[in-house]
């Protein structure tokens, strides 16, 4: 195997300079292969409150230019690992959500032609549905570790069926998810009825609350977690609203109340033995980010997601 193309050096060219990729990796172009993509999707037509999404992917890249190559805290360079690369932006239509959610689908399944795993950058909520189902076409029915204040499994708004708050009601209708080793995590704030509480556990959902964490600490959190997933292929939904405003306040819908970043990234690097089929970091709203709080945890979350795919990579490649 070739060695990887990592990052630009910034001890030669300085950070700030040149356009930015995620992490300045390569562009999917520029490499023969890619073991992971990092690719956004600028959309965000299915928001219910404030709108901007769309502009997350390119705020996300914007911060993760002090990202550095080696992952002290996983003990991994996840660049030299694997080949990981940015594949830009898939072109979406944002005035039409049913198109949009088949543009995104094509799209993922295309890119997974050419990188085995990939981390999306959102755009609003909506995109975790076209990206289950991408997930779904290769793996099946995979687990699905979703950090969320909000449980996105309502049902339709204005007879919407397709919107950010609906993803996980849709998917788990269209069987992409296993509802035994499911979750959501960091869940809180006021709901339309206690309703929405049961209906999600009818669908198959279980929770950890913004509250068990609060109550019983990171780790009792991390344990009921990794309980629940199981070792199934697993797929990762961020919404960075799971973070309190005070962390994340360039969101579309915020609540108080929230995980630290700390606590958040702790939470992801646990699942170092985990087998990370795919992952999104979605809902950066930058009009309502200040000094790039939002885009700065939001780019460090996607280095911990691509770290844990890559240390896995890695370890297969070993194994041969
Ligand atoms: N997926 C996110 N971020 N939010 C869903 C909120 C749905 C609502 O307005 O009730
Ligand atoms: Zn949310
Ligand atoms: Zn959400």
């Amino acid at each position: 195997m070739t060695e990887p193309i990592g990052p630009i050096d910034a001890s030669r060219v300085p950070r700030y300079a040149g356009i930015a990729t995620f992490a300045r990796l390569p562009r999917i172009e520029e490499v023969e292969r890619a073991d992971i993509a990092v690719v956004g999707v600028p959309f965000d037509s299915g928001v219910s409150f404030r709108p901007g999404a769309r502009f997350g992917p390119s705020h996300v890249r914007e911060a993760s230019r002090l990202l550095r190559p080696y992952n002290p805290a996983q003990d991994v360079s996840p660049f030299a690992e694997a080949q990981v690369v940015d594949a830009g932006d898939i072109a979406v239509n944002p005035f039409d959500l049913q198109e949009a959610v088949q543009d995104v689908e094509r799209a993922a399944r295309d890119l997974s032609g050419r990188a085995q795993r990939i981390v999306t950058i959102g755009g609003d909520h909506t995109i975790a549905l076209p990206l289950l189902r991408a997930v779904h076409a290769l793996h099946g029915p995979v687990a699905v570790l979703h950090f969320d204040a909000h449980l996105d499994t309502w049902d339709t708004y204005f007879g919407a069926p397709i919107t950010h708050g609906t993803p996980f009601r849709r998917a788990s209708e269209e069987g992409l998810i296993d509802l035994t080793a499911s979750c959501h995590v960091g869940t809180r704030g006021p709901l339309y009825a206690k309703q929405d509480l049961e209906d999600d556990e009818r669908l198959g959902f279980s929770i950890v609350t913004s509250e068990f964490v609060e109550e019983h600490g990171v780790e009792a959190a991390i344990e009921r977690m990794r309980a629940r997933i199981g070792d199934r292929p697993l797929y990762i939904s961020i919404d960075i609203d799971v973070l309190d405003p005070a962390h994340a306040p360039g969101t579309g819908t915020p609540e108080a109340g929230g995980l630290t970043s700390r606590e958040l990234l702790r939470m992801v690097r646990s699942l170092a033995d985990r087998d990370v089929v795919g992952a999104d970091v979605v809902e950066v709203a930058p009009a309502y980010d200040h000094a790039q709080l939002t885009a700065v945890a939001a780019s460090h979350v996607v280095y911990e997601l691509v770290t844990l795919m890559a240390a896995r990579i890695g370890r297969e490649r070993a194994a041969g």
